[in-house]
């Protein structure tokens, strides 16, 4: 760190015994920590005077009234109220990072599609602001319903410069690289094979800690993600509450010229100050950023025969306010056995009126042994067909079906209720698969009228 005097940065804070080193476990715990002993006010949030001369400041992530199991908020006692982290904004050009509705009549987005990984050029320096690459966007930002897909490419660490979205939380899916999340609300490293989820309006920069870095970004208008409930599967399975990963308390005493972007209906603006905004001190709530590692994903499928549809495999899901259908599933394609019996035991062939954009983390996903590679991405959009490719439907169809395991894989989905639009990065860009359609083309048709399997 630097050696201004000013500076102090407190980046962990004592542990506490049962704490798992520098986070706090359980999906959508009300949590207390202080980076300073005493810092947090017991038995009420706003004292006449807190501690250490602290500031008492809420943010609020649901409405004030939402009902008790959905209300989420945290109380932050910090070095300055944030109103001293912002002064006029001025607005700035994000080209790159596009928000719904972004409906550009040049662009086709009726298709099934499939990119390569971007790349990074060389010699690029790219923040998590300027590396972020919109692929598709879906619904309306300014009704908060719908969602974005990027990817990230990122060369450089923020310094002394902060960003924040009231347009969305952010799902972060790494798949090369590491990255800090420094925010309001503590520290989260992150790595391949985990995620991250950052409420709308939590400020934060982002750190190179291992470069360059590449992943996708789901950015969620709507109500916040949660866990998927799990009905007759019971209390145990899937993403396990415990498994989720809240930061300890962190924050930043620095006085310097300072940067802070703000994403806000699809805009971005800028301010300045003259200190870091990342001075809560102390907090407690259940707003909060947190990590979850995928590798801890216990997946429940088919032990006897046929493919279960895709939900099984749920994460996360984002509600939108129609039972059952999801303004966003996250969904997880991980290693895993597979003993299904007389069954073609790929993904189905298939048509979604909800649309389906696709990620490669690592491996080889079983529907597409050639073509969808690893930071490479695909869209089957809304009501457009889809399945294995020839390669994957003649060996699953002839294959000695014995238990065989699926190793070495994660594959992921972002799935929407709205259809998805491509932006103009997206449709054309060097990195679309133009020839994507051409894999079910010699799909042999089999049929020859008389009866018996051919
Ligand atoms: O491979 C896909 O595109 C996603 C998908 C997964 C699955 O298990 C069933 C159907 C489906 O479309
Ligand atoms: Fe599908």
């Amino acid at each position: 760190m630097s050696a201004n005097p000013l500076t102090r940065v407190i980046t962990r804070a004592t542990s506490t015994p049962g704490m798992h080193e520098g986070y706090m476990p359980g999906f959508g715990n009300d949590f207390e920590t202080e980076a300073l002993p005493g810092a947090l006010p017991q038995g009420m949030n706003s004292p006449q005077k807190c501690n250490y001369g602290l500031y008492g400041e809420q943010l609020s992530g649901t409405a004030f009234t939402a009902p008790a199991h959905q209300n989420e908020r945290t109380w932050c006692y910090r070095i300055r109220p944030s109103v001293q982290h912002s002064h006029r904004y001025s607005r700035i050009d994000v080209p790159q990072w596009k928000t719904a509705p972004c409906i550009d009549p040049s662009v086709t987005s009726l298709g099934q599609y499939r990119w390569d990984p971007v790349v990074a050029p060389e010699a690029a320096e790219l923040t998590w602001i300027t590396g972020m690459r919109t692929m598709t966007t879906a619904g309306d930002v300014n009704i908060q319903t719908g969602m974005a897909s990027h990817i990230y490419l990122v060369t450089r660490s923020m310094e002394d410069e902060y960003f924040f979205s009231a347009d969305s939380e952010l799902l972060i899916v790494p798949q090369e690289g590491r990255l800090r999340f420094h925010t309001e609300l503590g520290i989260i490293d992150l790595e391949p094979q985990e995620i991250a989820v950052i409420p709308r309006g939590l400020v934060y920069r982002v750190e190179l800690t291992e470069g360059p870095a590449r992943g996708f970004v789901c950015e969620n208008y709507g109500q916040k993600f949660e866990l998927p409930g799990r009905g007759p599967i019971g209390a145990n399975c899937m993403a396990n509450p415990r498994d989720f990963k809240y930061p300890v308390a962190a924050f930043e005493d620095r006085e310097v010229p300072t940067r802070i972007v703000i994403k806000w209906c699809g805009q971005f603006h800028e301010t300045r100050t003259g200190h870091s905004p990342l001075d809560v001190v102390a907090w407690h709530g259940n707003y909060a950023p947190f990590k979850y590692d995928l590798r801890t994903y216990c997946p429940v499928g088919a032990i006897l025969f046929d493919h279960p549809d895709p939900s099984i495999f749920t994460v996360l899901t984002a509600p939108s306010g129609q039972e059952g259908t999801a303004n966003i599933d996250f969904v997880l394609f991980r290693d895993r056995w597979m003993v299904a019996e007389n069954t073609f035991r790929p993904p189905w062939y298939h048509k979604n009126v909800m649309s389906e954009l696709m990620g490669n983390i690592y491996g080889i996903y079983d529907a597409k042994p050639q073509g969808f590679v690893p930071g490479g991405m695909s869209l089957h959009n809304c009501m457009l067909p889809h399945g294995p490719d020839r390669n994957a439907f003649e060996a699953a169809s002839n294959s000695e079906l014995g238990p065989e395991k699926l190793k070495e894989t994660m594959s992921f989905m972002f799935e929407t209720r709205f259809p998805q639009h491509l932006t103009p990065f997206a449709a054309e860009a060097g990195h679309m698969q133009e020839d994507y359609i051409d894999c079910w083309g010699s799909l042999e048709k089999k049929f020859d009228g008389t009866p018996g399997v051919k």
